[in-house]
């Protein structure tokens, strides 16, 4: 690999702790630990986001099981928090690698301020050499700041500092069509290209002490994709792997199923020469190739195309979710998933219009309002039919929603002055604060791929090894 890259490595609690008897797994945390050290060495940067808090705790006040009561669990994060910060920070001593505890909270990122303050650290920290580990702060966070599972906050912290990579390590070798716990014919899926078209029962509960299973490791790997992150998820057992997987995607940056859509594109192929859609790790290697002797020979004349990549290495088991071809980042990312929506503006296709010209949002293209908001508050942006007056289609075109926004109204406010032209929102409110519900760079659209429908690759048949017999 000879670019530098920023690579965020996401351990779950079933990677920090024993299921069962809650103790720490010390080899794994420390291949993990010289995994980090030989990367950073490598020249790449590298953020922790570490689990096991609550779960590391269990065992320090001989508990069981998790307690139900919040109290008593944010209580428990406190102590675990503290210990696990001291494991991580010795074992990379012995390497003499410094580390720092980051503990963030929804509501430390909800102000623009906050967010970059935060994101400036992270950036201080990497330039000095430092690999930060994060934790949501559990002894502070409640329902309403609360990121929920450390999927999604990995995620954030990848889009927050343009990471290249994001690793969601877990108990399992990679995503399975269905869960492999319970189904032993569960096929494994390789690469992902886009989340909308996958195919995967990821509905079943994970490991005892972790939160959400697969499916935070989905929204997750839609969220980080959505900002340009490669997201893999792999088994945590084996550390080492993170940097063979890495090598290997790093073969395979840019290679996607080609599709046919303008045969004046000069680097779209016959249907004779495109490779195979669903394919083995294997298969897409071979393919990648093919396709990049296509293109060559194509582009000969001119010799426009790039040299011969690097031969692909066997990885070892995982999924890659390959990220989006136009990466939602800094300012539209913090929008779109820093903030936790209050409400929802329902708007009209000519304003869904206007914004997409690069218009704010007036309030003659409100249709409904819903949820109680103040001003400079996130709210969700739905497209509707309108039908006559402030009546909408609810079914036919369902509504849909487009991105978000934050508001210059309250929800009070919108709700009064809905289709009215911007000259006379003084006259419903006896004030104007400003002509737009919402100004243009307030909104954030959420990337549809516009790609026709490509589905996950699937792998052959693996032997399906469960967290016991890893
Ligand atoms: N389609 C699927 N593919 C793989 N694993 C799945 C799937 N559906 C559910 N799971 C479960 O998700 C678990 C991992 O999630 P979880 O226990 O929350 O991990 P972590 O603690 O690493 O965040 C696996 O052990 C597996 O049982
Ligand atoms: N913040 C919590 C972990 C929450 C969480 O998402 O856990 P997991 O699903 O195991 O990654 C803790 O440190 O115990």
């Amino acid at each position: 690999m000879k670019k530098h890259l920023t690579i965020v490595i996401k351990l779950g609690t079933s990677s920090i702790v024993d299921e069962k008897t809650h103790q720490p797994l010390l080899s794994i945390l420390s291949t993990i630990v010289e995994t980090a050290v030989s990367l950073h060495k490598e020249g790449h940067k590298v953020v922790i986001v570490s689990s096991g808090a609550i779960g590391i705790a269990l065992r320090r006040m001989n508990l069981n099981r998790r307690p139900k009561h919040l109290p008593k669990v944010q209580a428990l994060a406190a102590i675990g928090q503290c210990h696990l910060m001291s494991l991580w920070d010795q074992l990379f001593m012995h390497l003499g690698q410094p580390v720092a505890q980051i503990l963030l909270t929804r509501n430390d990122i909800a102000d623009r301020t906050q967010y970059l303050n935060a994101q400036n650290t992270f950036v201080e920290l990497l330039n000095m050499g430092v690999i930060p580990i994060v934790n949501e702060n559990d002894t502070l966070s409640v329902t309403e700041i609360k990121f929920g599972d450390n999927d999604t906050l990995s995620a954030i912290t990848a889009g927050m500092v343009q990471a290249d990579y994001l690793f969601l390590m877990t108990d399992v070798d990679c995503l399975y069509d269905k869960n492999p716990r319970t189904n032993p014919d569960a096929k494994a899926i390789g690469v992902v290209e886009d989340i909308a078209d996958l195919e995967a029962d990821v509905s079943s509960a994970g490991s005892a002490l972790g939160t959400g299973g697969m499916s935070t490791k989905i929204v997750a790997a839609r969220l980080a994709t959505s900002a340009g992150v490669t997201t893999i998820i792999t088994r945590s057992s084996k550390p080492g792997n993170i940097a063979s997987i890495l090598r290997y995607a790093e073969t395979q940056r840019g290679v996607r199923t080609p599709v046919m859509r303008s045969p004046s594109r000069n680097s779209m192929l016959s249907s004779q020469e495109l490779p195979l859609r669903i394919a083995t790790i294997e298969q897409a290697a071979m393919a990648s190739e093919q396709l990049d002797e296509a293109l060559r020979k194509k582009d000969g004349m001119n010799g426009t195309h790039s040299p011969k990549p690097e031969a692909a290495e066997q990885p070892p088991l995982h999924t890659r979710f390959l990220p989006d071809l136009h990466p939602i980042r800094d300012r539209y990312f913090w929008l779109l998933h820093g903030l936790t929506p209050h409400g929802t503006l329902y708007i009209d296709s000519g304003a869904h219009r206007a914004l997409a010209d690069k218009a704010g949002l007036l309030p003659v293209g409100v249709v409904d309002v819903d949820g109680s908001f103040a001003q400079q508050e996130a709210v969700r942006i739905v497209v509707v039919k309108r039908l006559s007056g402030n009546e909408y289609e609810k079914h036919d075109p369902p509504p849909v929603e487009v991105g978000r926004a934050l508001v210059n109204y309250s929800a009070a406010e919108i709700r009064r002055i809905r289709g009215v032209r911007s000259t006379e929102i003084s006259g419903v409110l006896g004030y104007a604060d400003s002509e737009y519900v919402a100004l243009r760079e307030n909104i954030a659209f959420l990337v549809r791929n516009s790609r026709p429908s490509t589905p996950s690759r699937l792998l052959p048949n693996t032997e399906i090894k469960t967290p016991v017999q890893a």
